[in-house]
């Protein structure tokens, strides 16, 4: 008995995919003019993480924790289960006792409908053997697979454009590139399933993630005048009325979450945005960058909040993805 309302609730589940993603966490998805170009629901989008073994400002910073999981994990957790290994492991539930064609045909139907908005393949791009041992002990090699970086491309002065570049350059069947960086611990499989769907069903060239700031900003200037002193000025503010919040709808600020990108936009014009760019906006409490050991302890005391959730999901999904 028990398991007939378990394989109709997993039926229920894969038919209506969107009213069970536990991610009830949304965020609000906008986008700028211009949209054109072609449609290709069959692009071939790959998600990468950069993962280089050095780094100054915090050392070893892919590999370092935040609530029990390396950064570079916490991207890649984020990218699997945006293409929605929920159906896969009930896929593998129902593979048990394939009693009735209907929950197959289901089961394609939905993964079908997951395949057109997710990675086609998600890549860690690294240099460091740690890096690629913790990968390849964490994920298989169908789930996540590992571009051995060239060493020009891992300096400390290295642009992550030159690493992606790097990355195609090697992988002709990937016609964009969902570029995750690790360093904003609290992607959310939502937004980059976001991000895929606007940049495949929207026609934009790319997507990127942004944050809303009401965040006055002043300019420094040397007063050249008396040569005594530095003066400041007003950048997008008039001191004379300033803005409440309520009434201003505040500046989008990129916030590094992620990059979006179509192939020929990487490889002709060496961007990450064109003009004919869209963006997911990233609720300002998961925004952060880590840059600094001062924001790794605070994201660490963050995550411990934000996080309950994500880790419960986390475990699940390891699961999920070392059986498929
Ligand atoms: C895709 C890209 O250009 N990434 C760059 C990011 C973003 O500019 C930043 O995360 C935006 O907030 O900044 C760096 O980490 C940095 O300045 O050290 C270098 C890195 O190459």
């Amino acid at each position: 008995m028990s398991s007939v309302i378990a394989r109709a609730l997993a039926m229920i589940t894969i038919v209506f995919p969107s009213y069970f993603d536990w991610n009830a966490e949304q965020s609000v998805v906008k986008s700028t003019a211009f949209p054109s170009g072609s449609s290709d629901s069959a692009l071939h989008l790959a998600g990468l993480v950069l993962a280089r073994g050095g780094s100054k400002g915090i050392p070893r910073k892919n590999l370092v924790e935040v609530n029990g999981r390396p950064l570079v994990g916490r991207a890649i957790d984020a990218m699997i289960e945006s293409q929605g290994l929920f159906q896969a492991k009930l896929r593998k539930y129902l593979d048990k006792d394939i009693s009735s064609l209907v929950f197959q045909f289901s089961i394609s139907a939905s993964l079908l409908y997951r395949c057109q908005i997710a990675f086609k393949s998600i890549w860690v791009s690294t240099d460091d053997e740690d890096i690629s041992n913790w990968v390849r002990r964490e994920f298989s090699e169908d789930v996540v697979s590992i571009h051995k970086r060239a060493a020009y491309t891992a300096t400390d002065s290295a642009t992550s454009i030159v690493a992606v570049l790097e990355f195609i350059a090697s992988h002709p069947e990937v016609d964009a590139v969902g570029l995750v960086q690790a360093t904003s611990p609290f992607v959310q499989p939502t937004y980059l399933k976001e991000a895929a769907t606007l940049l495949q069903n929207q026609h934009y060239d790319s997507v990127f993630s942004v944050t809303r700031s009401h965040q006055l900003r002043w300019s420094r200037m040397e007063n050249h005048v008396s040569n005594k002193h530095v003066i400041t000025k007003p950048l997008n503010f008039n001191p004379k009325s300033r803005p409440r919040r309520q009434e201003w709808e505040g500046e989008m600020v990129e916030n590094g979450m992620f990059y979006f990108t179509l192939r020929h936009v990487l490889v002709n014009y060496q961007v990450f945005q064109s003009e004919n760019s869209g963006y997911v906006e990233i609720p300002k409490h998961h925004s952060m960058e880590i840059d600094t050991m001062e924001d790794l302890e605070l994201v660490r005391c963050l995550a411990a909040k934000f996080d309950k959730r994500n880790v419960e999901t986390n475990l699940n999904m390891n699961d999920s993805a070392k059986e498929l």
